[in-house]
């Protein structure tokens, strides 16, 4: 059993172990959460009885979550003195299952953020958001119900390592002369006045997040997986993450995937007819097509011929943008839930996709469907399917009915504009 410095864990419930690789559940598992800043104190009150509410329907009390509150951000600062106790980190890698609300990052300066810190901590290397469309909800463009992705974004590596350094320090000119004087770098446009930032993309780090979108795409029986990029002009960070990710398919799924690699080797061989003809036959085999596409490119067919993505795999700045580029697609980030996995060791956490919202905060207002819908998926992870499905019923239910919150009532016709909390009673209600 782990040791606490300050906490005291439920003394009642059990932990999620880990057992030969598989998750193991009990009825009454212990899950730690964290409350969040700005709105995450309105969010979690709200989503926290949806979860109760649906475990108890479902199961009528043989299984039930025994929440441990657990700290981070200003919450922490003010009760610890330190933004991510040590504490924290310790149960969240104890009790293996985690949901949090969002927490801060200051801008330009200040603590990094908790939430990449978490993420590299426990290297929870997948970040999983899938986004689909809701019946009703009222959304920026004609279709989208031919939205149904779901994005693997690399979560431990690339810009996000935090390997960067401020303009005018002695660290920064140590750096930019090296560049010069021993690596004969001439195109830093403006050395004396130039931040450094650091860009790190490696093959293991793209092996297991390509790895786990293939995996998923063959458990789930999608489509296709997208490699997304900008290797055209990162040649060898982004480039490299394409070429790595092709070569994962080809080598470890050979019989499962048909790459745009086998496709050009086909063409170049034989013609476009040939290449075009073994595509169709994968196809029509079940096997998972592979393919890529530039990143700014596919910011624009997501919005003109979104049905052709289906599993993307992207890294993690790219991965960041297009989340929340996707959520408004189907409706705002108001509905966009995400996980933090590390699919070997089975940690996770569970949380939205969108920030603290901070004008919003203790008004009890915004919409808690992104931390609901992240319940939703932490629940399936953990194989209560049951109360999963019966959570996204009620919501479907409540938004179909018209009582929405006011990111959704602003824009739809008919609406009753309803607060977080009440969002929440209308979904118990409708479970
Ligand atoms: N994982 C995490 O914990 C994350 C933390 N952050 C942090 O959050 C802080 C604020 O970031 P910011 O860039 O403003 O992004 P936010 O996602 O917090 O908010 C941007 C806008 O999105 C809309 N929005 C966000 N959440 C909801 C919700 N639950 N319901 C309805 N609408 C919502 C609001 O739009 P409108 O104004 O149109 O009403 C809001 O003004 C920063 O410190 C940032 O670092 C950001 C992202 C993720
Ligand atoms: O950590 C942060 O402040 C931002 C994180 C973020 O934007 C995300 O997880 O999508
Ligand atoms: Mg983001």
């Amino acid at each position: 059993m782990a040791q606490f410095q300050h906490y005291d864990p439920p003394k009642s419930g059990e932990p999620i172990t880990l057992q030969n690789g598989k998750l193991h559940v009990p009825d009454q598992p212990i899950v730690p959460f964290i409350e969040g800043d700005g709105t995450g104190p309105d969010i979690w009150a709200a989503s926290v009885r949806v979860f109760d509410a649906a475990v108890e329907k479902v199961y009528g009390g043989k299984r039930r979550i025994h929440w441990y509150e657990v700290y981070a951000g200003e919450k922490a600062y003010h009760k610890y003195q330190s933004w991510l106790p040590e504490d924290t980190l310790t149960a969240l890698t104890e009790y293996i299952v985690s949901i949090k609300g969002p927490l801060t990052t200051p801008v330009g300066g200040g603590i990094r953020s908790l939430n990449v810190a978490l993420r590299q901590e426990l290297d929870l290397y997948v970040c999983q958001r899938p986004v689909r469309y809701f019946d009703g909800v009222p959304s920026p463009v004609k279709h989208p119900e031919l939205v149904d992705m779901v994005i693997f974004r690399e979560n431990s590596e690339d810009i996000y390592a935090g390997v960067e350094w401020a303009e005018g320090t002695p660290e920064v000119k140590k750096v930019v002369e090296f560049l010069k004087n021993e690596m004969g770098v001439k195109k830093i446009r403006f050395p004396e006045t130039s931040g450094i930032g650091i860009k790190p993309v490696s093959k293991e780090g793209t092996d297991r997040l390509v790895r786990a979108a293939i995996e998923y795409a063959l458990k789930h029986k999608r489509k296709s997986v997208t490699l997304v990029h900008k290797g055209n002009i990162m040649k060898f960070t982004e480039g490299a993450f394409k070429n790595w990710g092709y070569e994962l398919a080809e080598r470890e799924y050979r019989d499962k995937v048909f790459t745009w690699t086998e496709y050009d080797r086909i063409k170049e061989e034989k013609g476009q007819d040939a290449a075009d003809a073994a595509q169709k036959a994968a196809v029509a085999e079940g096997k998972i097509i592979v393919k890529d596409v530039i990143a700014d490119a596919f910011l624009q067919q997501i919005l003109t011929r979104p049905a052709e993505y289906d599993v993307i795999a992207t890294m993690n700045l790219n991965g960041d943008y297009i989340s929340d580029a996707l959520a408004a697609q189907v409706g705002g980030i108001g509905i966009a839930p995400g996980a933090n996995i590390n699919y070997v060791t089975g940690h996770a956490v569970f949380e939205a996709t969108h920030g603290t919202a901070p004008k919003y905060a203790g008004l009890d207002k915004v919409n808690p469907g992104s931390v609901i819908l992240s319940g939703v998926m932490m629940l399936e992870y953990m194989g209560w399917q049951e109360a999963a499905d019966s959570i996204t019923s009620a919501l479907e239910k409540t938004i179909s009915q018209k009582t929405v919150t006011y990111d959704f009532a602003r824009l739809m016709e008919g609406a009753k504009e309803v607060k977080t909390s009440q969002f929440a009673d209308a979904i118990i209600a409708n479970l």
